[in-house]
């Protein structure tokens, strides 16, 4: 192993080949690389770039870093902070940061909502629904799917937008494979059951998990967002990746979100990451619709009693305490997990089940507390009961 002298002076020869276009001269030439760290293969690297230079060239220069130094033989980690002269100055004299500093999710102050600018609503869809967890695997993913389907199944046009950048799942869960198409310089979402879906999943070559930078995520979810045509929808339903992050905050950022539903399972841990899944929400200023209790009790099949597996009533008590709702109770049930490895989600392989019936409930409190705006021309807004009304 190279001992951390020797792997600096092999960052500092990296950070030599990138060119900054601005100044006609590589970054070390230049003068904006203020400080090289290097311990045990992780490599900590402050550039100074001036305030006024675009987003778009500050997120090519970061990712030039990143990728020049990640091929360093020896480097295990990257971790790069921009920073402008002045506050390179301010540091230095050890004057407090100005207050509108750059958002960061998981620990932002609700002040910090006043930093996100302002996004412009797709294009032709009325309400973009996104589905949370604050901890991985708890349906959440499974609760998307079917849930768009069932608001499909009464009457509504339903879009699924998969940006789990994590591990995206739609693909297999909706038994979907392929390329989508461009028609007209926009990106053709792929259908599957009706839906109009889109997934990372799509692009990916393989199924290696990969590790996205921050302003790529945010890249890749504007991108999914403003150059797929979702035209013609009622709802977008996006499903987030689990916890608190990027794509959570690129997500705010780019177009208004009507309303966050988390998914939890009743066990305490999940709990405890719901909560703060819920709170991150309301830090970005979306208005979290309520919480669904997945895999909520399990119906024996032979005695046909109930068993609360994962606890009773602990959802409900914790919506209380975090002042939101519980929007429903999905039962742990083999037909969801069958369902979901066969790409034949339940709600369409037993349109009968209890469990498809769980779905429909919930699509029709989720429709209920976002309804859809009255088509314009028309100044009544439309109550909530919108579903019942569809249904009736
Ligand atoms: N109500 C349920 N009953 C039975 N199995 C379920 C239920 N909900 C989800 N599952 C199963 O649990 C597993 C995890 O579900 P899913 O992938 O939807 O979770 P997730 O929270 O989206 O995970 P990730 O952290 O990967 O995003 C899957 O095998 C799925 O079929």
């Amino acid at each position: 192993m190279k001992d951390d002298f020797t792997l600096k002076g092999d960052v500092i020869a990296a950070l030599e080949s990138i060119e900054d276009s601005a100044k006609g001269k590589n970054i070390v030439d230049a003068h904006m690389v203020e400080a090289v760290q290097v311990s045990a293969g992780v490599v900590d690297l402050t550039i100074i770039i001036e305030k006024d230079r675009s987003k778009d060239e500050r997120f090519a220069l970061e990712d030039k870093i990143y990728d020049a130094v990640e091929a360093v033989d020896g480097v295990r980690e990257v971790k790069v902070k921009l920073m402008s002269p002045e506050a390179i100055k301010r540091e230095a004299s050890g004057e407090p940061a100005p207050k509108q500093a750059t958002p960061t999710p998981a620990a932002a102050p609700p002040a910090q909502s006043a930093s996100i600018p302002a996004s412009a609503p797709i294009e032709g869809v009325g309400k973009v629904i996104a589905v949370a967890s604050g901890k991985g695997g708890v349906g959440k993913s499974t609760v998307a799917v079917n849930l768009a389907l069932a608001l499909q199944k009464n009457g509504f046009r339903v879009g699924l937008l998969d940006v789990d950048i994590y591990g995206p799942s739609l693909p297999t869960l909706l038994g979907l494979a392929g390329r989508p198409a461009v028609r007209e310089r926009r990106i053709v979402p792929l259908e599957a059951d009706g839906l109009r879906v889109m997934s990372l999943g799509f692009l990916m070559e393989d199924d290696t998990p990969v590790i996205w930078r921050g302003p790529i995520v945010t890249g890749i979810i504007r991108q999914f967002l403003r150059d797929v045509d979702w035209s013609g929808l009622d709802y977008l339903i996006v499903d987030m990746p689990p916890g608190t992050g990027d794509a959570q905050l690129a997500l705010a950022q780019t177009v208004p979100v009507d309303g966050a539903v988390i998914v939890t399972t009743p066990s305490d841990l999940a709990l405890i990451d719901a909560a703060r899944g819920l709170q991150m929400f309301k830090t970005l200023n979306i208005d979290v619709i309520g919480i669904v209790e997945n895999m909520s009790y399990f119906v024996c099949p032979s005695c046909q009693s109930t068993h609360h597996i994962f606890g009773k009533e602990t959802v409900e008590a914790e919506a209380k305490r975090l002042e939101t709702k519980l929007l429903g109770g999905i039962p742990l049930d083999m037909a969801v997990r069958k369902g979901g490895d066969e790409g034949r989600p339940v709600v369409i392989a037993e349109p009968e089940s209890p469990v498809t019936k769980a779905f429909l409930e919930l699509a029709e409190a989720i429709a209920d507390a976002v309804p859809l705006d009255a088509p314009s021309g028309d100044d009544t807004p439309k109550k909530k009961g919108l579903f019942s009304f569809l249904k009736s």
